[in-house]
């Protein structure tokens, strides 16, 4: 794979449609137009053309053909668009022409995008917000999509890096003139507290998890004894029939999943076996695959039936007790819901409760850390800037403390994927007047 192989690709998804849309990239997509079009029409003006096989010349198809010449394209490359009729034996047609091309080939999976953050048009944080916006969906998920793909992650970041830098600035500056005497007095006061200012953001972005809860969807576990009714409740809250129901106690084995969307927010609700002692061994590995679930859970609803007084809910972080079968048993004290999922008695009320919790668990996309991958960085350039100050405070080496608060601006670099310190590093110290 060459990165300066001009690449094309189908973006607008497989199969037979009415238009089809080619996207091209890279250093031959001038040459392709001349040679497919006649000609390249002025940029980013859409233009009919007739496409013909460079080779042959025989016309292929009637396009609209848009020019978007580099550095200001998505990829920062040279880019090339064709807007072709979605017939299978049309895109064959211009796909074989592409390939005759010199130098151009088929694209790997993200290699636009991958050519957009190399060519700095966007940065990894950019590049996981637009990911997120063709996996989202939900309305929620999508808006937090929106605002990452805007940039305000990649913003907050290069902030808090940005005084992350300015802290190793006094701290290098120190160190270059304390052979003329001892660090000022107030100079170290004023690097403490810059250095708790960052750490309380970091810290307070660390504490909210729920933008990775909207990305990936809140799970809800059923969980309760058999015939409690679950499977029953799964099939009336995905409003189909997904699990299989029977009078016959110990009916559900698997682990059965359903995403929803519930008021905008993901949801995954998870059917369980009934959880009970049982010889069975199929049965058993049910029961400890339910159990794990409910333990793993951002919420369980714990089913109580008319008979259920006798088995105790397992550990959860959060639980909800929901009376199944209210047709068959008056308002439960215990409970903090009654529903009836086969006559839908309640049901509005369960999923208004459900909603509520979702809203609280995830609010509404203001979280700034969407993934695993943030919550590390920022918790790995936390943990460097608490070292850093226990240093200073503790009058230990000057260069190890600004070594930590080198590793914290690194780690926190790579959310963005812009790691290098010294050219950041140079400029601030361009502005500073110590001792010039
Ligand atoms: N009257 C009444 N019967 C219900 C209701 N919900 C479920 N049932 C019945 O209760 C029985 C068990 O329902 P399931 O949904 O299979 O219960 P489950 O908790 O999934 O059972 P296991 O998978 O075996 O643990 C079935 O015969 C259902 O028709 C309800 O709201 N009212
Ligand atoms: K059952
Ligand atoms: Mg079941």
């Amino acid at each position: 794979m060459r990165s300066d192989d001009t690449i094309f690709a189908i973006a607008s998804g497989q199969g037979r449609a009415a238009v089809c849309l080619i996207r091209i990239s890279g250093p031959e997509s001038r040459a392709i137009l001349q040679a497919m079009t006649g000609g390249v029409p002025a940029a980013r003006r859409a233009v009919v053309r007739t496409l013909r096989d460079p080779v042959s010349g025989e016309p292929l198809d009637q396009a609209l053909v848009l020019w978007m010449p580099g550095p200001g394209s998505f990829t920062g490359e040279d880019q090339a668009e064709l807007h072709i009729h979605g017939g299978l034996a049309t895109r064959a047609a211009v796909l074989r022409a592409l390939s005759s091309i010199a130098n151009c080939r088929p694209a790997e999976a993200g290699e636009f995008t991958r050519r957009a953050f190399l060519n700095g048009r966007m940065d990894l944080s950019q590049v996981e917000g637009l990911a997120d916006i063709i996996d989202a969906e939900t309305e929620a998920q999508r808006r937090q999509a929106m605002l990452q793909l805007g940039g305000r992650l990649g913003n907050a970041t290069e902030e808090w890096r940005e005084s992350i830098l300015r802290v190793l600035a006094l701290l290098e500056a120190s160190l270059d003139f304390s052979d003329e005497g001892d660090v000022p007095e107030d100079l170290e006061v004023e690097i403490l507290r810059m250095i708790d200012g960052i750490q309380e953001e970091i810290g307070r972005a660390l504490a909210n998890r729920s933008g990775e809860r909207l990305r990936e969807g809140l799970t809800v576990v059923l969980a309760g004894p058999p015939n409690a009714g679950k499977s029953t409740l799964l099939n009336a809250l995905a409003r189909r029939d997904v699990a299989i129901v029977s009078p016959i106690a110990g009916t559900t084995r698997d682990v059965i999943e359903v995403h929803c969307d519930l008021g905008g927010l993901p949801v995954i609700i998870v059917d369980t076996a009934g959880l009970r002692e049982s010889a069975d061994l199929i049965e058993q590995e049910g029961v400890s695959r339910a159990r794990a679930r409910a333990q793993d859970a951002d919420l369980v609803l714990w089913l109580v039936p008319p008979d259920g007084e006798g088995s105790a809910p397992p550990p959860a972080r959060r639980l909800l007790k929901v009376g199944t079968k209210a047709d068959l048993q008056p308002f439960r004290q215990d409970c903090d819901v009654m529903v009836a999922a086969a006559t839908g008695e309640g049901l509005p009320e369960l999923i208004a409760r459900l909603e509520a919790e979702a809203a609280s668990l995830m609010g509404q996309g203001d979280a700034v850390i969407t993934r695993e991958r943030h919550r590390k960085a920022l918790g790995r350039a936390h943990e460097a800037l608490v070292r850093a100050r226990a240093m200073l405070v503790g009058r230990g080496p000057l260069e190890l403390a600004a070594e930590e608060v080198r590793l914290s601006a690194r780690a926190i670099g790579e959310i963005t994927g812009r790691v290098d310190v010294e050219d950041v590093l140079d400029r601030l110290f361009s502005s500073f007047c110590i001792g010039k």
